[in-house]
């Protein structure tokens, strides 16, 4: 399970510049020089430029962004894979960056677990040992490393399917082992690069349940590349965008459907079903001193399109919105949630306009 004291990534300034004589132009970016002037005048890459995000121990970080936006650069940073033009990278207090050799192999080895797009098995190693192969890396006795493997094998689902190969596996289940395999090595920090972008779209969601279940009890602290939005705003605790190296935008998913940073974001949002999204504090307004309980209450957190469901099938009018202990922070009723499933540029998405018709 993840270490109580583990101090979460913190990611400072970082600037990544690909070429020959990339620490020449830092100065440079810092002072406004665009990726686009720094390819044409110096024939240099600007990947990464000034990204500075706190990523809490325990939590899932999505990292999202188009093509060619820094993603998998800046993933990379953090057990470096790549090493950074300037800036710090501290992995529980300390800098990835300045580490040696043997201290980066270490760390590599207990602090980080990666989870791959295109899975990355073994093709001659059964689930087992596919699973188990971390820990015999590690020199874990034969006997311990298969009771571990064996546990995580029944937690994602694999229980039965130990003694197959991967090409007898769909891609769901293979992915199933590679997240079993980095779970196994039992580090704080899981690295998961696009790690659902092949699988086809319900698998894909099965496999985010699998994520979101399995977080609730290991709170490991998850950096997790996705260029899907929904996916995204689903998984991530925290979520920052990336655009052309720079971050332009970090916050929880509510954060960014109410309130996108600039068109770019808008234009991810629009068409997300917000009432998944948006919870009913965002909505509530404060009782009225006439305000009596209907017997109906909904507890702060709720989605809107849960909030409805519960209020559509009660009396109409205002409904308690409780916080912890039950008290009553606010009322909420249909219509204002139906309004605020209403996106910023007037429309109703389709999914939530059946919805709405539905109730
Ligand atoms: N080794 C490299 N040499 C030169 N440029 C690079 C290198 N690696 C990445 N880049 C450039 O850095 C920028 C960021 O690329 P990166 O692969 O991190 O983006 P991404 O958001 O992960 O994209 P994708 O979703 O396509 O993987 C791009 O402009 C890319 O061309």
């Amino acid at each position: 399970m993840a270490d109580q004291h583990f101090d979460g990534i913190k990611i400072r300034n970082l600037y990544k510049i690909f070429g020959s004589n990339a620490a020449a132009h830092v100065e440079a970016v810092r002072n406004g020089l665009s990726k686009a002037e720094l390819n044409e005048t110096f024939g240099h890459v600007l990947g990464l430029k000034d990204i500075n995000i706190e990523m809490p121990s325990g939590c899932i970080q999505v990292i999202m962004g188009l093509s060619g936006s820094g993603k998998s650069t800046l993933i990379r940073h953090i057990n470096r894979l790549i090493d950074p033009t300037a800036g710090e990278v501290l992995v529980n207090g300390v800098d990835v960056v300045k580490m040696n050799e043997l201290e980066l192999r270490e760390f590599r080895r207990h602090q980080t677990a990666m989870v791959f797009q295109k899975f990355a098995l073994l093709p001659h190693r059964n689930v087992l040992d596919n699973t188990l192969y971390g820990l015999e890396v590690q020199g874990i006795e034969r006997a311990k490393a298969v009771d571990v493997a064996m546990c995580w094998i029944e937690r994602v689902g694999l229980k039965g399917f130990e003694s197959k190969y991967p090409n007898q596996l769909s891609g769901g289940m293979q992915q199933r082992v590679g997240l079993a395999r980095a779970l196994a090595n039992d580090a704080p920090v899981l690295l998961m690069d696009e790690a659902y972008s092949a699988l086809d779209p319900l698998i894909r969601t099965d496999m985010q349940t699998v994520l979101l279940d399995l977080q609730k009890e290991i709170r490991k602290t998850i950096v997790f590349i996705t260029h899907d939005l929904d996916e995204a705003l689903r998984l991530g605790d925290q979520i920052a965008i990336l655009r052309d190296g720079e971050v332009i935008q970090q916050g929880t998913s509510q954060d960014i459907v109410l309130r996108p940073a600039d068109d770019y974001v808008a234009n991810f949002v629009k068409e997300v079903n917000r009432g998944r999204v948006v919870q009913v504090e965002a909505v509530m307004v404060p009782p009225r001193a006439d305000f009596s309980p209907n017997g109906t209450t909904i507890p702060a957190g709720t989605t809107i399109e849960d909030a409805m469901r519960v209020i559509a099938k009660g009396p109409d009018g205002d409904v308690a919105v409780v916080g912890r202990g039950g008290k009553l922070i606010g009322v909420v009723n249909l219509r204002q949630l139906a309004g605020a499933m209403v996106n910023s540029h007037g429309a109703v998405s389709q999914h939530d306009a059946s919805l709405a018709r539905a109730l």
